[in-house]
């Protein structure tokens, strides 16, 4: 039977995206099987862990389900139910968390991170399948009751390696963390001293997505950061259900923030390695689950939801992709560079072998599957001498806009980046048509004028003022302000309308 993902583990998990030497705009073919290029598709890794069976499992007397057949490809087994997936890599109930670190590709991740990419590993799975063991050990690890360091989980061990490779560089790296949570849907700095408060999610330009007043604190010592990630993670919400007596009940964010500083005629880097503890999906009659625990649950699923809708729009192929909605929670507007834009993202999928959760099991099969055929176009974040580059890399309705020019901005850039915003918007107009449909609203008059400034001629000729694109607009039009102005008024008008249609029909 053949796997529902692609067969095989990489042999090489990340090989280092190179950039284009000037003037260089396409690498020959040669070149393009050594791997990927910086601004070149990337595509998002994910392996797959299978805990063992707890005790109350083996107890109970549950069936193991799911077998590893080698090779990157796993056995689900069960009544009416017999698929084969595979991924770059699995890990079985043995495995241990070393052999985790190593075959994961965690180690390149870190590097990549020092060189100035954004790098993002998340883990998911439903609830008690192994995320937080799997990225920070044993939960009764504690400054005084400190975990074997065989358990420690992936954050520990690419500390580890982050600080080594510091070392080793002469100590030029500046290193700092933060570290958040999104619970029920706000955002909580779990670094920050005193009660927790809501943290605004702003949009930039520049930025993209961002928290506004997040703290950011710097470290030079493993100690240092340990203590960091004890103290945030003791503020995260915690509770006992049916299926995980230390169950988390938020997503949470750790970002290491890597700085090197520019030597000679090298640019200094920015990158980030940033690890996401997902809330696991649970099912409400399963867990027991009641009163606050259920309005948790919800805002779990909901914003799981919404991310898998989105993981399931970014698999399809760019040609055929249509609006993706990262602004449906702030979990995806925090991962939108991650999953669809610059970034370099690592996906650990986590799962139980036992017979009892076989459909949540399936589910984050299928889920981890779909990811794999999600690109990114990986891009350092070189510091300029004049700051921030002055082109937008990120439209309002939160898309990454990243393109393999972006540091030698360009005509083709331009045209590039210009044909990103005029797909987004007419995706954008057609789920907008649909949702006022639904919605019993009047199809709205002709808009071509709102826009401050000339509306592009693609734009201007197209017959009902909105598009779709025919033609880039000539060299000279204010096009930037046009569009943007348009897309900023279809992402409005889309978040309002969505609204609508949750309140009237959640
Ligand atoms: N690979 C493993 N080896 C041994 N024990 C494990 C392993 N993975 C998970 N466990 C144990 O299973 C239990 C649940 O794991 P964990 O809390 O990491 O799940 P989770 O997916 O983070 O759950 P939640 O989403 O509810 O927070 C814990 O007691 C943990 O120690």
């Amino acid at each position: 039977m053949e796997p529902e993902g692609e067969q095989g583990g990489d042999p090489q998990p990340y090989p280092r995206p190179r950039t284009l030497p000037q003037g260089k705009e396409r690498p020959s073919p040669g070149e393009e099987r050594e791997g990927p290029v910086e601004g070149r598709e990337t595509r998002l890794r994910v392996v797959l862990r299978v805990r063992p069976l707890t005790c109350t499992e083996t107890r109970r007397g549950d069936q193991q389900v799911v077998h590893s057949l080698g090779d990157g490809a796993v056995h689900v087994s069960a009544a009416r139910h017999d698929a084969t997936f595979g991924f770059s890599a699995v890990f079985d109930a043995g495995a241990s968390q070393e052999s985790v670190f190593e075959g994961s590709g965690m180690r390149q991740l870190v590097e990549l991170a020092i060189d100035g990419f954004s790098c993002t590993v998340f883990a998911f799975g439903q609830t008690g399948s192994g995320k937080t063991y799997t990225l920070m050990g044993p939960l009764a690890q504690s400054s005084t009751h400190p975990a074997s360091p065989a358990l420690l989980g992936l954050m520990q061990r690419s500390f580890t390696c982050l600080l080594e490779q510091s070392r080793s560089r002469g100590s030029d790296l500046a290193l700092s963390a933060s570290y958040l949570e999104i619970y029920n849907e706000q955002i909580r700095d779990l670094l920050s001293p005193g009660p927790a408060c809501a943290l605004p999610l702003r949009w930039s330009k520049t930025r993209g997505f961002y928290v506004e007043n997040q703290l950011s604190v710097e470290f030079e010592s493993l100690e240092a950061i340990v203590s960091l990630l004890l103290q945030g993670s003791q503020r995260r919400r915690t509770s006992a259900h049916a299926l995980n007596r230390h169950s988390s009940r938020s997503h949470a964010l750790l970002t290491i923030h890597v700085r090197s500083r520019a030597a000679g005629a090298c640019p200094g880097k920015q990158g980030t390695l940033c690890f996401v503890d997902l809330a696991g999906s649970e099912r409400v009659k399963e867990t027991g689950s009641s009163g606050e625990l259920s309005v948790e649950a919800n805002s779990i699923n909901r914003s799981l939801l919404a991310l898998g809708h989105c993981i399931s729009l970014l698999a399809k192929p760019r040609g055929r992709r249509t609006h993706i909605p990262y602004r449906d929670s702030k979990l995806t507007r925090l991962l939108a560079r991650s999953l669809g834009g610059s970034g370099i993202t690592l996906m650990v999928a986590c799962i139980s072998p036992s017979s009892r959760c076989l459909s949540e099991t399936l589910s984050t099969l299928h889920y981890a599957s779909r990811a794999r055929r999600v690109t990114t176009r990986p891009l350092a974040n070189r510091v300029s001498q004049t700051g921030n580059p002055s082109e937008p890399l990120f439209s309002p309705s939160g898309t990454p806009l990243t393109h393999p020019f972006i540091h030698r901005p360009s005509q083709v850039s331009r045209e590039k980046l210009l044909q990103t915003l005029e797909q987004e918007i007419h995706a954008l107009q057609l789920e907008n048509l649909s949702l006022r449909q639904q919605l019993c609203l009047p199809r709205v008059p002709v808009r071509g004028t709102e826009v401050a400034g000339n509306p592009p001629k693609a734009w201007a000729g197209s017959g009902d003022g909105h598009g779709p694109a025919g033609q880039l607009p000539p060299e000279g039009t204010p096009a930037w302000p046009s569009l943007y102005g348009l897309l900023r008024d279809f992402v409005v008008e889309n978040e309002q309308m969505r609204y609508r249609r949750l309140v009237w029909d959640p």
